[in-house]
């Protein structure tokens, strides 16, 4: 069912031995990710969206703009449709300078359809520097951000983003993701945003689609599903939980800053935070210890009195727990060895020692 602000998929697809077959709604702004291991329909999902290919039995409505309707024959051709698409790698064209390559697509929206000024795009992507340059004298990563401004002066209605930064090395992306977020709070653009990078997701997505298969297996607030122990992605090297905090005490001398969440108050090692900011801190399974009681004598900084809340199997001889510190959900993986040691089952009360962190704004 159709909102003004949501963006309703309902449709299928079929390829010989693949049938994609989804119901989804999304919101109508920010970012969602679709996640999912390879050959599970990502690609095949943005793509009907987008209606280059066509699927059956397919309701697609965005912000209350119908693209497909089955029922009553409905299909809004792909050139029609108000979307951007980042691909992995942008293909610009050699014989347009960046500009060149803007102007081509501006020039496709016909004025009264233009909701996003060339210049707000060339001021978002940072590409001021760039506008003379050929596509061959780019980097990866300036390309990219070519690419995506190229998309944004098509005034898209919807921005369809897959995999953006897979082709990047680990300093690109990170040159890359501060621009993603700018646009996800400076444009009322809605993305869905491809990607196999559960940081990547963390930083940019409040909402996730976890894919397998063809079939949505979830669909939520992406901090939710990213500790839900019946989900894969709560599984793994990558696994990581995501709390929110403010700022409440800075201590230059030590670079340090301090941000109380439900569970307690959590250091920092990142002084340029402001107070009474609010921040976003992934924490990753992998670095989290646990304790019957609080340690003393430890270089941690970081310990949270929690309840255990589910037990899962993870790798072999490996164990995701669950853990509630406050209203805060935490993962920590654990040997099974040791969670035999410390008797750890639903309801224990347990210290999770966090060695890690990482701010994600
Ligand atoms: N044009 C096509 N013809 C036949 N089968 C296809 C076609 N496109 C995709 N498929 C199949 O559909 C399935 C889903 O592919 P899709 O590219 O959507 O997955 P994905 O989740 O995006 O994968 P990846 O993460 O590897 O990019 C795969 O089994 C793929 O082989």
């Amino acid at each position: 069912m159709s909102t003004a602000a949501s963006i309703d998929v309902e449709l299928q697809h079929d390829y010989a031995g693949f049938s994609l077959q989804v119901a989804l709604s999304l919101p109508g702004r920010g970012v969602s990710a679709i996640y999912g291991p390879s050959g599970s329909g990502k690609t095949s999902l943005l793509r009907c969206i987008a209606g280059l290919e066509r699927a059956h039995q397919a309701s697609i409505v965005v912000n209350g703009v119908a693209w497909q309707d089955d029922r009553s024959g409905l299909f809004v051709p792909v050139y029609r449709r108000a979307l951007g698409f980042v691909f992995q790698e942008a293909s610009l064209f050699a014989h347009l300078d960046v500009q060149g390559n803007l102007d081509f697509a501006l020039k496709r929206v016909p004025p009264a359809k233009r909701r996003i000024a060339l210049t707000q795009a060339i001021e978002l992507l940072g590409l001021e520097p760039l506008l003379k340059r050929p596509p061959t004298g780019l980097s990866g990563g300036e390309r990219q951000r070519v690419g995506i401004a190229r998309a944004l002066a098509g005034s898209p209605e919807l921005l369809l983003l897959d995999e953006p930064l897979a082709s990047l090395d680990t300093a690109r992306k990170a040159e890359i993701l501060p621009y993603l977020e700018r646009l996800q709070s400076e444009l009322e653009i809605p993305m869905l945003y491809v990607s196999h990078a559960l940081d990547e997701i963390a930083r940019l997505a409040d909402h996730l689609v976890l894919l397998e298969g063809g079939r949505v297996v979830a669909s939520g607030l992406t901090r939710e599903l990213m500790t839900r122990l019946d989900l894969s992605l709560a599984h793994g090297d990558a696994a990581a939980a995501v709390i929110e905090a403010v700022v409440s005490s800075i201590e230059p001398a030590y670079h340090l800053c301090y941000a109380d969440f439900s569970g307690g108050r959590i250091s920092l090692l990142k002084p340029q935070l402001q107070l009474g900011q609010r921040v976003r801190v992934r924490i990753q399974a992998r670095d989290v210890s646990l304790t019957l009681t609080r340690q003393q004598g430890t270089s941690v900084q970081n310990i949270f009195a929690a309840t255990v809340s589910a037990i899962s199997p993870d790798s072999p001889g490996q164990l995701m727990v669950g853990l509630n510190a406050g209203t805060s959900a935490l993962l920590a993986r654990i040997t099974l060895k040791s969670a035999e040691a410390l008797g750890l089952q639903v309801g224990s009360a347990v210290f999770a020692q966090v060695k890690g962190v990482a701010v994600l704004d």
